[in-house]
């Protein structure tokens, strides 16, 4: 990966079909993002099948889904328990799951990603259904760090892949990342923003460049977080505390580092530090390595930087 060889201008290779109206979704990966992204597409009208490896992670996504739309009914219809519990039943009715990629992909508009950060599972995983999915079918992932231009790759649909960075919590977080390669078509773009604004999302365009924007920032700061706590400048909780109440957030870095999972920040400095090894901002953190290396990671675990058993 050449870290700052950004792709500065798109291409508008003609695509095998015009704007693409997204109604139903797939999404690949029914953990954190995949189940969130999958709660906001089904409570805004789209059909959703969620896939994943096995059933029991599927019952534990849609149960989650669940949960957290009684969340979202308590604060919007709090006055119509009724209305609320109607939203929550049409929201669920448009959730199908299936541990078979390859026979759902057919009836989609849009394939969307969010498994494991790995580019080579990545790029299996699209290769394979690249070759079942519908011409008009769009092909995007929710990569946290990895080039899109990459992924895509292993697809014969360029002109129709693109990158949708959704932030977690995905119902919460009002942002979504759109990114094109050079070789995203510009009907495919639309159609990504358009999607992203039915989901109620506000949406920023981005370059495929490593990070996009949000992690190219994040990323750094994280990494100087965990350094400075390392070094024994701070104590974890003092930091967390300084960088709430000083700026603002409303998590400080490790309980954020512990909430995205922290194999997720290291499957990204890996390939960053891997990219860049001079790069002192990309130094890897032995601490770090230790916890993932221990399974601690993080709040999906029950243990990162602090516990939560
Ligand atoms: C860090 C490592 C480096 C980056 C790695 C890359 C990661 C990735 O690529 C990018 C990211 O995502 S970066 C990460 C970007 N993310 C961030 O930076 C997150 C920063 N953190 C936050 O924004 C807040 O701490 C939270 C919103 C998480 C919780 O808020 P809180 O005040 O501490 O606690 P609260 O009172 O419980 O919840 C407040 C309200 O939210 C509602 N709700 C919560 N979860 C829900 C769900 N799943 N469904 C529905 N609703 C949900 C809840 O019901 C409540 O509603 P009410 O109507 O007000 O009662
Ligand atoms: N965690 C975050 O805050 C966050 C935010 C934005 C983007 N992302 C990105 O989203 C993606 C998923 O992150 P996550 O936090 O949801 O991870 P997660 O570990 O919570 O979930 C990943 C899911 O993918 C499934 N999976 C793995 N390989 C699969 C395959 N080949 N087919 C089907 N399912 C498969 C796993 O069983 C798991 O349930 C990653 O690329 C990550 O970088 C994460």
């Amino acid at each position: 990966m050449a870290f700052f060889s950004h792709q500065v201008c798109r291409g508008f290779s003609s695509s095998a079909v015009r704007n693409v109206v997204i109604k139903h979704v797939t999404i690949i990966g029914g953990g954190q993002m995949g189940a969130g992204i999958a709660q906001v597409a089904a409570s805004t009208g789209h059909s959703v099948t969620l896939v994943d490896t096995n059933e029991d992670i599927l019952k534990k996504a849609v149960k989650g889904i669940e949960g957290n739309l009684k969340r979202v009914v308590k604060k919007k219809f709090a006055d119509k328990p009724e209305a609320g519990e109607e939203f929550i039943q049409k929201a669920l009715q448009n959730v199908s799951t299936s541990t078979d990629a390859g026979s759902v992909v057919r009836d989609s508009d849009l394939v969307l990603e969010a498994i494991v950060e790995n580019l080579k599972i990545k790029q299996d995983l699209f290769g394979g259904l690249d070759k079942l999915a519908p011409a008009h079918t769009i092909f995007a992932s929710n990569t946290s760090s990895l080039p899109i231009t990459d992924i895509a790759s292993s697809t014969n649909r360029l002109d129709r892949f693109g990158g949708l960075h959704f932030f977690n919590p995905v119902p919460v977080m009002k942002l979504v990342e759109v990114i094109a390669t050079s070789a995203t078509s510009q009907e495919t773009f639309d159609s990504l923003l358009n999607f992203s604004k039915k989901l109620g999302k506000t949406s920023v365009s981005c370059k495929d460049t490593p990070g996009f924007i949000v992690n190219r920032l994040l990323l750094p700061y994280i990494m100087e977080v965990i350094r400075m706590y390392e070094r024994g400048d701070g104590s974890k909780e003092d930091i967390d505390i300084a960088m709430k109440l000083g700026c603002g957030y409303p998590m400080g870095p490790f309980e954020l580092a512990d909430y995205v999972g922290l194999d997720t920040v290291k499957f990204i400095m890996d390939g960053w530090s891997a990219a860049n090894p001079d790069n002192p901002v990309f130094a890897q953190s032995e601490l770090l390595t230790k916890l993932v290396a221990e399974g601690k990671l993080g709040k999906k675990t029950g243990e990162g930087f602090y516990k939560y058993k």
